[in-house]
């Protein structure tokens, strides 16, 4: 059903385009009542407006804690059209309705964002009139029309045009749905900052503040449907805030998502330049080196057939030269050290030069398929503590602190005969920081600030050791290895002492402590303990 708008209420916080918005709607007849400050910004622009005072007969008070909340204002929202009752009381007490309700909410989760925003900052910005009324509205969406976005404003004017006037059910009701995700987001944010104000880590109910970024080809598989979404409140430097500036001739899929941020979280452990190269969702490349050219160089050569098809994080913007490396790499010394040719899915990084990306955009084949994500700058700044890791069981979800611990020396222990010299000790950190990033059961190998083996999510750990071995190949002889959890047994010192390995880095922990270390002084090993482990199941 069509229904004409002849009386509008606008209140709005974003006056974004509210002006323009009320003068088309004048010029179409409607009458328009509206509050303080939004009536101020309406009138400047020469419409004429009925102030919300002398609809309610009630002066605006309390900070404007209350000025639209009045039975005459609800009444005109909530009263059906249809129903003598309701027609009844509506005129019985001088209830006009009101047939469109242009709201958007004061800034509440911009407001707790800031730094030095106090409680009463955050409560004062708690809207409650205005939800109300996009709730009234909602609710009888068959006759009234919700606008809580100013990027509706013209769809809903051009309706309006072309249609006498009056606006559609369908519009109306798509309207009212995304408004009840609106006020329902609105109430998750608030909830959500008065637990952490509680520090109340899991509460009772918990409602996570997402917004859509977008729809996705498919999920994991192709008869899976998926979207994307991201944290309303995340300003972290992380993929899900990334500006996809080449989406590829196939768009960013779910499985990029996801081993685009694998790739990206570890290289943001990285304070110098430093390069990762993923591939379901652990690293086959990972390297740093004071020039970012030489670390994509390195982690690109720990495993240049996995790299096929791989995702590339740097945490350096890329300029021409870098770009021309890594096109490089898949066609020349990618060739001579055993590749096949180069497809890439994704590169991301803090940003591109113009030139690399004509470097990148004119390469034959695959650099128009390449999705190119930038995050800006990357830091260590705004990451989200309390933010939730969330994993997924059928019918529940698990929530736990992310884990944000990495490397901590104020906590190892040097159990061995041997210790580790500084060269060492700078690849047992990498080995530490890339097991943290990949599927238990983890075995890193890094050698000279590169990763050359990573046994991935296996079963066991001596299998995990053995396929990094493996990997390895000869750059296992020297190499520092990485578990992310400790030894049970002595079995993997023997295999790694065997491969060549010179020094070990894993939690320590295990009732077979001693005979492991025995085992590690028996071989010329030395072990480190870092007290801490990073299981990633
Ligand atoms: N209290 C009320 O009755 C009330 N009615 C509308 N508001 C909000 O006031 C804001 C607009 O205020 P103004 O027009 O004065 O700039 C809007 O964000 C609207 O959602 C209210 N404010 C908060 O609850």
């Amino acid at each position: 059903m069509d229904i004409k708008i002849k009386t509008a209420l606008i209140s709005v916080s974003d006056k974004t385009g509210v002006a323009e918005f009320a003068k088309e709607l004048s010029e179409m007849g409607v009458r328009i009542i509206s509050t303080g400050g939004t009536a101020k910004k309406i009138q400047q622009a020469g419409v004429d407006v009925v102030s919300i005072d002398s609809v309610t007969g009630f002066p605006e008070m309390m900070n404007g804690r209350v000025k639209t909340l009045h039975p005459i204002i609800h009444g005109g929202l909530l009263g059906l059209r249809d129903n003598d009752e309701h027609t009844a009381a509506m005129s019985e007490h001088g209830i006009d309705p009101i047939d469109l309700v242009c709201v958007n909410l004061y800034p509440f989760e911009n407001t707790v964002a800031k730094e030095d925003c106090t409680l009463e900052d955050a409560i004062e910005n708690i809207d409650i009139g205005g939800p109300s009324m996009v709730r009234s509205a909602s609710k009888n969406y068959k006759f009234v029309t919700v606008v809580t976005n100013p990027s509706d404003y013209g769809e809903i004017i051009s309706q309006m045009k072309q249609n006498s006037g009056s606006t559609t059910f369908p519009l109306r009701e798509r309207l009212a749905r995304e408004a009840f995700a609106l006020t329902a987001g609105y109430d998750a944010a608030i909830s959500k900052y008065l637990s952490g104000r509680a520090e109340e880590r899991f509460p009772k109910k918990v409602s996570i503040p997402v917004e859509k970024v977008k729809d996705l080809r498919y999920g994991e598989n192709p008869h899976q449907q998926a979207a994307f979404y991201r944290a309303s409140d995340s300003k972290e430097v992380c993929v899900a805030n990334a500006e996809i500036i080449e989406g590829g001739e196939k768009d960013i899929s779910f499985n990029n998502l996801l081993d685009a941020n694998a790739a990206f979280e570890l290289v943001k452990e990285f304070d110098v330049p430093a390069a990762v190269v993923v591939k379901h969702l652990n690293p086959c490349g990972c390297s740093f080196d004071e020039d970012i050219k030489e670390a994509y160089r390195k982690a690109y050569l720990g495993d240049v057939v996995s790299a096929f098809g791989g995702i590339i994080a740097l945490n350096r913007p890329v300029d021409r030269e870098l770009a021309e490396v890594i096109m490089e790499s898949y066609s020349r010394f990618g060739k001579e050290n055993g590749a096949s040719g180069f497809f890439a899915e994704v590169i991301i990084a803090p940003y591109y030069e113009q030139d690399a990306l004509e470097t990148i955009r004119t390469l034959k084949g695959w650099g128009k398929r390449v999705r190119l994500l930038k995050t800006g700058e990357v830091s260590r700044e705004n990451i989200n503590e309390s933010e939730y890791d969330v994993r997924c069981i059928t019918g529940g979800l698990l929530l736990q602190q992310r884990d944000l611990i990495g490397w901590e020396p104020e906590l190892i222990t040097y159990p061995t005969k041997l210790k580790p010299t500084d060269a060492q000790m700078e690849d047992l950190k990498m080995a530490w920081i890339c097991a943290k990033h990949v599927k238990s059961n983890t075995i890193t190998l890094v050698n000279g600030r590169r990763l050359v083996g990573c046994g991935a999510g296996q079963m066991n750990r001596v299998e995990s050791g053995l396929i990094a071995f493996k990997n390895a190949g000869t750059l296992a002889q020297g190499a520092a290895l990485g578990s992310d959890a400790f030894f049970p047994f002595p079995d993997n010192v023997e295999n790694a002492a065997q491969a060549g390995v010179k020094c070990i880095v894993q939690p320590g922990g295990s009732k077979k402590d001693d005979e492991v270390i025995a085992k590690a002084d028996e071989l010329g090993i030395a072990m480190i303990f870092t007290s801490k482990r990073h299981f990633r199941h």
